[in-house]
């Protein structure tokens, strides 16, 4: 509280200051919740063809040979600060990574024209690669990552141990009313430009009612707009996909045999419920929860509920994990000469 109230008088003195302390506030806000969460930030520094890139990435726990580790991915326009709620909620015998995506948080240096699923899956497994992360894993993806994670699932199923969807990109059936307004080329709603228009689009996408103060709201606007350009040319590459052509390269997800666990919350305004079914009845090792007064945004509405989900499934095929990381290690053909 006293916090807002020096803001607000800055106010009245340089509004480009203001702006940079509101920049400030969320960035603290960043760094404190990801400490409080366990999580230390670091940076990957890679060479992207002569440019300087990095990925910017967190980790809790560390690496066990016998135990996957578990990765998140996050949606269009998010970063890997989103997961810090569910995160809270997972204790550090498990070893957690978050990273941003190209185009998002603080990864650079990946620029490109045309964003596809596929350019995506690409630079996470350069990701995986650089960081000595080759063992199988269990990747978690939510809405544009929960695609990501599908299509890397069914490209590199050697890096993969177990898979976790929440609410990914689906089916024609399930798009909603805001998916048809990107599609006639207003993108507001996913990616605000005011602050007003910030407040409706994490209100379309929670059944909590939030009480965001200004400042905040300001601050994270302004962080989300450095990147707005990006965001809404990959907006426009996901719109370029063909509706039918969306079930079709998920259809391959029939031969994705990890244990897949699938969450939905009943109350999405993004990727409707139904999508769980789809999902559900392509993957043939995998189970779904559907969480109650639930949006899009699962790790605002269900934080606790959703690690708590993930663990359980991660626990209960921790014998089909292991087999994995096994046969990964000593691949059958070597096995049978022994
Ligand atoms: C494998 C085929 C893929 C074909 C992709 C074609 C899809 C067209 C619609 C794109 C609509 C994109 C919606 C993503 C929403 C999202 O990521 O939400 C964030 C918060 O904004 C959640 O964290």
């Amino acid at each position: 509280m006293r916090i807002e109230a020096t803001f607000y008088t800055c106010s009245q003195v340089d509004r480009n200051s203001v702006f940079t302390m509101q920049t400030w506030l969320v960035q603290l806000y960043y760094k404190f919740t990801t400490y409080r969460a366990g999580l230390t930030k670091h940076s990957l520094p890679i060479d992207n063809s002569g440019i300087a890139a990095s990925f910017s990435y967190a980790e809790k726990g560390s690496r066990n040979p016998e135990k996957p580790s578990i990765v998140f991915v996050h949606g269009l326009s998010s970063n890997k600060e989103t997961w810090i709620p569910i995160i809270k909620n997972i204790s550090d015998d498990y070893h957690c990574i978050t990273v941003d995506l190209p185009g998002h948080g603080e990864t650079i240096g990946f620029q490109e024209d045309i964003y596809t699923i596929d350019k995506f899956v690409e630079k996470l497994k350069l990701f995986f690669d650089e960081m000595g992360l080759t063992e199988p894993m269990c990747i978690i993806g939510a809405s544009m990552g929960g695609a990501v994670v599908c299509m890397f699932a069914i490209k590199y199923p050697k890096y993969v141990s177990m898979i976790c969807l929440l609410a990914p990109i689906a089916n024609e059936a399930s798009e909603t009313d805001l998916i048809r307004q990107l599609r006639t080329g207003v993108y507001n709603a996913l990616l605000p430009e005011t602050p007003e228009e910030l407040r409706q689009m994490i209100h379309t996408q929670t059944v909590k009612r939030l009480k965001l103060p200004e400042p905040f709201v300001n601050g994270f606007l302004r962080l989300r707009l450095r990147l707005l350009e990006e965001h809404k040319k990959i907006l426009t590459s996901l719109l370029g996909y063909d509706s039918s052509l969306i079930e079709d390269h998920y259809q391959q997800l029939r031969q994705v045999n990890c244990p897949a666990l699938i969450l939905w919350g009943r109350q999405d305004k993004v990727y409707a419920v139904s999508g769980a079914e789809f999902f559900c009845n392509l993957l043939p090792n995998s189970e779904c929860v559907v969480f109650d007064d639930c949006g899009h945004f699962m790790a605002i509405d269900k934080p606790e509920e959703t690690a708590r989900s993930i663990l359980t499934f991660f626990d209960s095929n921790a014998n089909y994990q292991y087999m994995a990381i096994l046969d990964r290690a000593f691949p059958i053909d070597i096995r049978i000469n022994f």
